[in-house]
């Protein structure tokens, strides 16, 4: 999604959340100088996973063990939001893409990363100190941003990690998504994930 389409949206979002622009972009900026050519990858190698692809996109909301158990995953790309990746680790899958602001179970997910997982690292204004402490342990890296892109961080489009997912999927033309372990309507969390959530809603929505 060109940045032009998404910006009104983000803004939206900075406002509903009161998050600010200056720190999201500062944040960007740090990881932009965390990047290079030994510790990215290269788009084509998103462009291989996904287009043309059936992709199965893993939230984490608690029903994604059972969804899993009945679905048959063979063949496809799977896309793990975060902390899906643990829950996808611990039977023994390695998703292809894993979308992540660092805040999950990282011993997975840098886990999953060595076993060739590609990691899309999202830079937010509240995940200097993740960046700072996680990066440098991983590698093919594509770096992500919800503000204006920059060398080695690009903006799909979307916000919290499941719905960046999507993004992603549709923004290297999947030509099927899936969604597992989303339960958008969830009452069982707290009040800010309660609000990512309508906005995932609301964008995978719009999106699909
Ligand atoms: N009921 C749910 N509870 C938690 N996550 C959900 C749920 N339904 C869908 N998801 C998706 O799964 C993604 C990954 O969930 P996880 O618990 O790892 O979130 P997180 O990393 O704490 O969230 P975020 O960083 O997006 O705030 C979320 O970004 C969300 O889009
Ligand atoms: N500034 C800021 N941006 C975010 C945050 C957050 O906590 N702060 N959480 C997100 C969830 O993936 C996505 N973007
Ligand atoms: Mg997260």
């Amino acid at each position: 999604m060109e940045f032009k389409q998404w910006e009104p949206i983000y803004l939206d979002i900075l406002e509903d959340m009161g998050f600010s622009r200056e720190e999201d972009e500062q944040a960007a900026i740090i990881l932009s100088r965390m990047l290079d050519k030994d510790n990215t990858a290269d788009l084509s190698v998103l462009r291989k996973l996904i287009a043309g692809k059936s992709v199965i996109v893993c939230g984490n909301a608690p029903c994604l063990k059972d969804q899993l158990e009945v679905t048959d995953i063979s063949g496809k790309t799977i896309i793990a939001a975060d902390g899906a990746t643990a829950v996808l680790v611990d039977r023994g899958i390695i998703p292809d893409i894993i979308v992540t602001d660092l805040d999950g179970d990282l011993e997975k997910e840098i886990l999953a990363n060595k076993r060739g997982s590609v990691v899309v690292v999202h830079a937010h204004g509240d995940n200097i100190d993740k960046l700072e402490r996680y990066v440098p342990l991983m590698k093919d890296i594509i770096g992500s941003t919800q503000s204006v892109p920059l060398v080695n961080v690009y903006n799909f489009g979307g916000f919290s990690d499941g719905d960046r997912c999507v993004f992603l999927a549709d923004e290297f033309h999947a030509s099927e998504i899936k969604l597992l372990g989303f339960d958008l309507d969830d009452v069982n969390v707290t009040d800010i994930k309660k609000k990512k959530l309508i906005w995932a809603k609301k964008l995978i929505g719009d999106l699909l």
